[in-house]
This record gives structure tokens, sequence and C-alpha cells, in this order.
């Protein structure tokens, strides 16, 4: 038993003799987090166990301190559970849409609660009309909406912005943030590595079922590789003063034609050093730019390339066709 929101350890999940997922364990305290994997790594096969809707293999998981194998209806009254596929029917309001919902979870004035949800993801001004003609954004806060109205503790949301414009696709993380700041633990799905850099607390990496690295998004990056400082030069046959290349925490990397790069530890202090030194030198500096490492590289150093996985699928094809001719 624990009292943080989401608890998971050892999780497991096969499929006849495939491995799906492979004894997965974090802790979840708060804020928002995000699973981030290839297509098949095991997202929604973590997700379906958790909201209880797929019993586990082995292992075992607690939400908001209940146990998702013994305690699947007290997990169910405290999470919320958004799939990627849209959950809204057309031939209802948007107001329809959020009451049945809310009858369905039993709320006991469902009025006042539906306009409450209602507005707090702006739909007020159009919540009595049909969802056929709502946007791909405004429906999928409309299933968010559906999903806050008996006020979960913990948000499961799949691909939270997917097929979304990007005016659609700030709306929603501008409300997940506010959901966060509020004490919602909230879980998300994503492909989108930009959205998880900006919007994650903490991020997980999975491929193939099993979990390859786990941290902020800021650690993440940090851990792969640090910022590179680039510093052009007005006159590039200017004298370069080798000063700065002993230097802890700064290094030169690279010296093109009129242009130097360092990888720095720390860029805000860097800049200044190596400014005034080249001030200091006569030399101009014509511009200077950072280049932060991405939560994609990190993503794509942690995931196994799909030339190998192709190679090795073509293996196991290959061994299976033998096995075939025998
Ligand atoms: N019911 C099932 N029976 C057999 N295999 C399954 C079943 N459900 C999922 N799998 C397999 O388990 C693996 C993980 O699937 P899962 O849907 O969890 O991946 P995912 O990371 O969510 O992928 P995507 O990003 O494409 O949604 C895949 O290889 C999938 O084919």
């Amino acid at each position: 038993m624990t009292d943080v929101p989401i608890a998971v350890y050892g999780l497991c999940k096969r499929f006849r003799d495939f491995v799906a997922v492979d004894s997965v364990s974090f802790e979840i305290e708060s804020g928002i987090f995000g699973l981030l994997g290839p297509n098949g790594a095991g997202k929604s096969t973590i997700v379906l166990m958790l909201t209880t809707l797929l019993k586990p293999t082995s292992g075992n998981a607690f939400i908001c301190g209940y146990d998702i194998k013994k305690e699947p209806v007290k997990v169910r009254e405290c999470i919320s559970y958004v799939p990627q596929d849209l959950a809204v029917d057309d031939k209802l309001t948007g107001r329809e849409n959020v009451t049945m919902f809310a009858r369905l979870y039993g709320i006991r004035d469902p009025a006042k609660k539906v306009n409450e949800v209602l507005d707090l993801l702006e739909l007020t001004d159009k919540a009595d009309m049909r969802t056929n003609t709502y946007s791909g954004g405004m429906k999928r806060r409309l299933e968010l909406a559906q999903a806050l109205v008996h006020e979960p503790k913990v948000l499961f949301f799949d691909e939270p912005t997917v097929g979304l414009d990007v005016a659609s696709r700030t709306r929603i993380w501008s409300h997940l943030r506010k959901l966060a700041a509020e004490g919602v633990t909230i879980f998300i799905t994503t492909h989108y590595m930009d959205e998880a850099d900006m919007f994650c607390d903490r991020v997980a990496i999975i491929d193939h079922g099993s979990i390859k690295a786990i941290d902020s998004p800021s650690n993440l990056k940090s851990k792969l590789s640090k910022p590179i400082v680039t510093i052009k030069v007005q006159d590039t046959n200017s004298f370069f003063p080798d000063l700065y290349y002993d230097v802890e925490g700064i290094s030169l990397v690279g010296s093109e034609a009129g242009a130097l790069r360092f990888m720095v530890d720390n860029d805000q202090q860097a800049i200044p050093y190596l400014s005034e030194i080249m001030i200091k030198n006569g030399i101009k500096i014509a511009s200077i730019s950072v280049q932060q490492p991405t939560l994609n590289e990190v993503f794509l150093k942690n995931i196994e390339p799909v030339e190998e996985m192709w190679n090795k699928n073509a293996g196991l094809r290959f061994k299976r066709m033998v096995r075939r001719r025998k």
C-alpha cells in the first residue's frame, strides 16, 4: 500500500508467448507524466492495465492507494480515462453528452456540475449545439469535460492532441496544466516529443515493453548532451586565442571558417565569458547561437532503430518460414 497517486511495481503483460509489457516499475507523485514510445512499444497496454480494463500477467499497481487487481471498483472511482478515439455522441449536444456521463457516474446534482465543467473547458457558448457542429479541438475538450465531471484524482489521457491544429493543442495543454496545478495527477501517452518536452513534468521512454529512461525532460536532455554555443565572427581570418580551450565546463568542439563551436556545461555563464575574451582580443562577433539537445534526440537514442528491428523481425520471419517448410 502506498500513498502516491500512481505506483507501478514489476508490471508484466504477456499475450501468449509475446511479452508486451516487461516488468515495468515507476511511481508518480503529481503533475503531468508522459509515456513516450514508438508504435507497439506497450503504452496502451500499460494504460489499459492501470485503468483496470486489462488484467496484468504479473506484477501490480496501485492507483490512489487502491490495488488494480483486488480493488478495481475503487480504482475506477478515482480515475478518468480519455481514449484516443473520439467518444462523443454526434447526435447529442455538448451538454447532453456531459450530462450522460454525469448520470453514469451517479452525480447527485448533474446540471450544476455539468455547467461547471463546460465552463472550465470554455464550451458554455456552444453547449446546446449538437456536437456534429463542433471542431476537432472542441470535441477533444468535450471529452475532457466528460472525464472531469466526477472530479477524478487521476486522469489518463491517450494522445491528448493527436490530429489537432496548433491553437487547439495549446488550449488542451493549458487546460491540462491548470488541472495539474489544482492537484489532478495526469498520465498521458504521446508521440509528440516537443509537447512532452514543454508540458510534462516527467516522462518515461518505453521500447519493446520496458522502460529505457525516466526523468524530467530537462534532466534527460542534459544527461544526453550539453548545449552547443556557436559564435560567428565578422572577420573570418581572425586569430582565435587558445585561452578558453582549457576552461572547465567549456570545450571547443569545432571551428570552421569564421565560426567556433563550444560544448558548454552552462550556456548562461559560458556566453558572457567567451564574448568577453573575444572582445578583449579584438575579435568582432557577428552572432551567437545556442543549440540545446532535444527530447527527440533523447527518444531516438533510447529506442531500437527501425533498421535493427526490421532485421530482427526478418530473422524471425525467416525462422518461421524454415519451420513451416520442415
Ligand atoms: N490483445 C492483444 N493480443 C496480442 N497482442 C497484443 C494485444 N494487444 C496488444 N498487443 C501487442 O502488444 C504490443 C504493444 O501494443 P500497444 O498497443 O500497447 O502498443 P502502443 O505503444 O500503445 O502502440 P501505438 O503507439 O501504436 O498505440 C504490440 O506489439 C501489440 O501488437
